[in-house]
């Protein structure tokens, strides 16, 4: 069993400042021996990560960004290579989150692009996957996670090694809405995306996968001790350090 991941997704969320004033908060009431049984990720907005990329690897958790573009330099304006967030000290990226699908219009094949990009570049890559309200009613649970990580993962490896890859599960109609997937709803969606996995690469069973969706201090312990959870990916609930502490403490 892998060691659950526990991911703050901070979105546009905290300027610089901000950032290292919610760190020290968070480091000063977590107890520290957690880190024994759970691993700690932050990613910020990339104005961020230079503040908080030495006081957070040296207090032994991991960081990472949102996004990156699939190249290693050149005419993108506005844009950032995986090297850039390697150079900060980056462990991790983001690819494929729905809000960057849905509201910025990325197709399968550009996450598809950017996870395949930033793994070869040596990031770590969480590839976010997940329906829609809609989708679900339509009875495609199923086929959309498919679709979505036979893209995502069209050009990768099939010998990835597991720790360089993460998939979370973040069914969209539960992302900042408050309502968080039902059990069963959970353990079935994860069991597919084991499934899915163990089709394609050799560590399937290594990869970790995580869910987000309004996970808050309530109910995350009951998430996790579902099978095939292996860590929550935290939009709102992680912007405050006592709730973020509590979801990293959740059920030790
Ligand atoms: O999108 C999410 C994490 O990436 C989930 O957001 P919420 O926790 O705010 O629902």
């Amino acid at each position: 069993m892998p060691k659950p991941l526990m991911a703050a997704n901070w979105k546009m969320f905290k300027t610089s400042t901000q950032a290292l004033e919610f760190f020290e908060d968070f480091s000063e009431t977590l107890d520290s021996t957690v880190l024994k049984d759970r691993d700690v990720l932050f990613l910020p907005p990339f104005t961020s990560l230079e503040a908080l990329s030495d006081p957070v690897r040296f207090a032994g958790f991991s960081i990472g960004a949102q996004n990156c573009y699939p190249a290693a330099e050149g005419a993108f304006t506005g844009e950032i290579a995986p090297g850039m967030l390697l150079d900060l000290g980056c462990d991790y990226v983001l690819t494929g989150h729905s809000e960057r699908r849905h509201v910025l219009g990325e197709s399968d094949e550009f996450v598809g692009q950017k996870t395949a990009f930033a793994l070869d570049q040596g990031l770590g890559v969480i590839l976010c996957i997940g329906e829609t309200l809609e989708q679900r009613k339509a009875g495609q649970v199923e086929t959309v996670l498919k679709r979505q990580l036979e893209s995502g993962l069209r050009d990768v490896p099939n010998d990835v090694p597991a720790e360089a890859l993460t998939i979370a599960y973040e069914p969209v109609w539960a992302i900042g809405t408050g309502e968080v997937a039902q059990d069963e709803d959970i353990r079935e969606a994860h069991a597919t995306v084991r499934g899915l996995l163990a089709d394609r690469l050799s560590a399937a069973a290594d990869i970790r996968i995580l869910y987000g969706g309004s996970v808050k201090p309530a109910n995350c312990a009951q998430i996790l001790s579902l099978d095939n959870v292996n860590g929550v990916l935290v939009g709102g609930a992680s912007l405050q350090a006592a709730s973020f502490v509590d979801i990293v403490s959740a059920g030790l």
